[in-house]
């Protein structure tokens, strides 16, 4: 439902195109239901309301009620072109006829519901040209929907053993290919940096393949990965922020199966159940429902299966996070695989999403009543299943339809901007996951909707102490203190040696302060940062590329909505306010923080002027270190062992892949039968034996490395 899109440069609007992913456009459709019952004004509207289409359309059971404008699109829609195809051209046409139908009911709804908003509310004024492509949008994009039979680990029979091979060969390919990528003498006819960027960009299309075929844990973590450009090279961060969460709806029939087991029957529990997702993702999907006291909700129901295939993925995970570190020091792939695996954990479990949901709202009560938060009904919630008031709005990013239900779009884009620098700056707790499909706007007040409230942001407490020290230092292009209030902060989290990372900032300090202010977009200074931290011994962490996607991803919101709009004019003054830079009639002045920076300043510099004479020298013979060729001649010593390491590791790589490759083929010959295959089954077995010793022994001798390394230092 998510798409971790918000640096996607190819929109222009902060979200790429996989932020109007599929759910996205479900929830779109959804979205413009103000509250409306859909009053079928239109001859193609029939299938809409409550439970006219109710039987089970998302399924495939049948729902081909009313969908007359259905089919015309849609069906040819199973081999799309480019990436897309990938995994589902190999699909049978009839595979997608179910999702079709599915997509014509919902878009007759939208239809409807679009219309009857349209018009004020009731008589229908027929489909116009806009409702036309909204149609045909979501026919193509419900098309493309593939069904649960088309993926393994959507089946009830998916066990462990198979999803770890799955797993394993994935890795090994991608590892190998990705290794294969730099080895000149693998290019036939010559190495060139064009050959070398095609391949690069078929590998980039693989891994979102496989991704996708190995469903909802790699879609997450893809997503997280689509923001790290620090981490991963920019092809690959690219392809990912294309990532949509195309997975299967599950069945009506899963939905109450898990409802039933937590909580009890559906009937008992609501008055009316909408048996049609309004939205599904990787994760789970939302039903709209009727409480028996009338009140209207949103039931959101997680996917069968999650957990088991969480724990069996984050284990192959982990253990490759360990091979990796082994293989990379400027890394800290355990570091981000914990990250990773703490927020997917958190994400499925409903109870923790309630409770932000709770204390979200909380803090928005007194400081910004127009951003709203849906009430959870925690009578009828589980970690599996939760109950929020039904809130619809229009997508945040759906400029024509704010303007149409009156509104002014500068405001909610300011007010977008505001409700983030409110939740950052003083709460310290803020939504992860800002994308469009996530805020709406309620069209009658204007007023803010957030949703999805399963990826939270905190901040350590003291943000303004340390916000000021880092304007402080970058203000007096004090490259040490700016390093100490990052590391305050938990902007950057050190993994070695400073030197390098003080260098980045100084070239980070001396870069900004070039740039003009047009320059100075957030996407531009989040990909400098980025740019900056690659291969370096630090990392951001992902509170601090949370921040950074949220208000890139605002900016792009902003910029759709007013193409003058400026992060930095919006956030100046409340920033001020927020950090209490007021003077004493309580106006904001942006003068006060230069004081409070001379201020610090000079207190700093009585500091400094008590340092010990001793640590002012060590710094001096650490600037003269710095500058003179000794460590040139280190870093040389350095990088011959750090070769022959990466050698060894390539080596091993190689001999991983043979083994897996031997050990696959030796398995399914000895499942073959008797005979020769039996036989074939033995060489194949006895030689995955042989390459699995070579690569403990080059693993080993890569440990020796690391602990002569390790001795040297030391
Ligand atoms: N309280 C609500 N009122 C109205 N619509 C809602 C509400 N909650 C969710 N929706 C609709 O459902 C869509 C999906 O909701 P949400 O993002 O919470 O699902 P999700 O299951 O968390 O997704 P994921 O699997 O990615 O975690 C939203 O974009 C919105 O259109």
């Amino acid at each position: 439902m998510r798409s971790l899109d918000g640096s996607s440069k190819s929109s222009g609007n902060g979200h790429s195109a996989s932020s109007l992913s599929s759910v996205n456009s479900f929830s779109s459709l959804a979205s413009v239901d103000l509250g409306a019952p859909a009053a079928a004004p239109t001859g193609n509207g029939t299938a809409s309301g409550h439970s006219a289409n109710g039987a089970h359309a998302a399924n495939g059971t049948n729902g081909t009620n009313g969908n007359g404008t259905g089919f015309s699109n849609g069906a040819g829609g199973g081999g799309s072109g480019g990436s897309k195809g990938l995994v589902l051209a190999r699909q049978p046409l009839g595979s997608y006829m179910p999702a079709v139908r599915s997509a014509a009911a919902t878009i007759a709804e939208g239809i409807a519901t679009e219309t009857a908003w349209r018009s004020g509310g009731g008589s229908g004024a027929g489909v116009g040209v806009a409702e036309r492509v909204v149609v045909v949008e979501a026919e193509a994009e419900m098309a493309e929907r593939p069904s649960e039979t088309d993926f393994k680990w959507a089946q009830d029979d998916y066990n462990a053993t198979t999803r770890t091979i799955d797993t394993w060969t994935f890795f090994t390919i991608f590892r190998t290919r990705l290794w294969l990528l730099d080895q000149k003498w693998s290019y036939p006819g010559g190495f060139t940096d064009a050959k070398r960027s095609e391949r690069a960009r078929s590998l980039a299309k693989y891994l979102l393949t496989s991704i996708l075929e190995l469903g909802p844990t790699f879609i997450k973590i893809g997503q997280l990965s689509s923001t790290r450009s620090d981490l991963f090279p920019a092809e690959f961060v690219e392809e990912l922020t294309t990532l949509q969460d195309r997975v299967p709806a599950f069945t009506a029939a899963k939905a109450r199966a898990i409802i039933e087991k937590d909580l009890g029957p559906v009937e008992e529990l609501f008055a009316d159940f909408e048996d049609r997702p309004i939205a599904a993702a990787s994760l789970g999907q939302v039903h709209r429902a009727t409480l028996f006291t009338g009140e209207q909700v949103v039931v959101k129901v997680q996917r069968p299966g999650l957990k088991a295939l969480f724990d069996i993925d984050l284990r192959n995970l982990q253990l490759l996070a360990e091979q990796l570190d082994k293989g990379d020091e400027n890394r800290d792939f355990k570091g981000i695989y914990q990250e990773c695996a703490s927020v997917l954990y958190q994400e499925i479990d409903y109870l923790n999403e309630g409770r932000n949901a709770d204390r979200f709202r909380r803090n928005f009560r007194t400081d910004a009543p127009w951003a709203r938060v849906p009430r959870v009904y925690w009578q009828y919630c589980s970690p599996r299943v939760l109950v929020l008031e039904y809130l619809p709005g229009v997508k945040i990013s759906d400029k024509a339809k704010l303007e149409a239900a009156g509104l002014d779009t500068d405001m909610v884009a300011r007010r977008a901007t505001e409700s983030y620098l409110i939740q950052i700056l003083k709460h310290g707790f803020f939504h992860a996951d800002p994308h469009p499909g996530n805020v709406s706007v309620d069209p009658r007040t204007g007023d803010l909707l957030y949703y999805d409230f399963g990826m939270m942001g905190e901040i350590v407490p003291d943000v303004r102490t340390r916000l000021l020290d880092v304007f402080y230092g970058i203000y007096r292009k004090d490259t040490d203190q700016v390093l100490r209030a990052l590391v305050a902060l938990q902007v950057i989290k050190p993994t070695g040696d400073n030197l390098s990372i003080r260098r980045a900032i100084a070239y980070f300090i001396d870069n900004l302060s070039q740039q003009t202010e047009r320059q100075a977009t957030i996407q531009a200074i989040g990909e400098d940062l980025f740019a900056i931290a690659v291969d370096q011994p630090f990392r951001f962490p992902a509170t601090f590329t949370f921040v950074l996607r949220a208000f890139s991803t605002l900016e792009g919101i902003g910029k759709t909505l007013n193409p003058e709009y400026r992060f930095s004019e919006v956030a100046q003054p409340y920033a001020a306010e927020l950090l209490q830079l007021q003077d004493a009639n309580g106006q904001r002045n942006g003068a006060l923080l230069l004081e409070q920076v001379q201020q610090q300043a000079t207190e700093l510099g009585q500091a400094a002027a008590a340092m010990p004479l001793r640590i002012a020298r060590m710094e001096a013979t650490m600037a003269q270190l710095e500058a003179g060729d000794l460590k040139l001649r280190v870093r040389v010593l350095e990088s011959e062992r750090a070769d022959r390491r990466q050698g060894i590791l390539q080596l091993a790589t190689l001999h991983t892949v043979a083994a897996v490759g031997l050990l696959n083929a030796g398995v399914t010959l000895a499942l073959a039968g008797e005979g020769p295959a039996g036989a074939a089954a033995g060489v194949c077995l006895g030689g995955a034996g042989l390459f699995g010793v070579l690569v403990v022994l080059g693993m080993r001798r890569v440990q020796r490395l690391d602990k002569f390394e390790k001795d040297m230092r030391g």
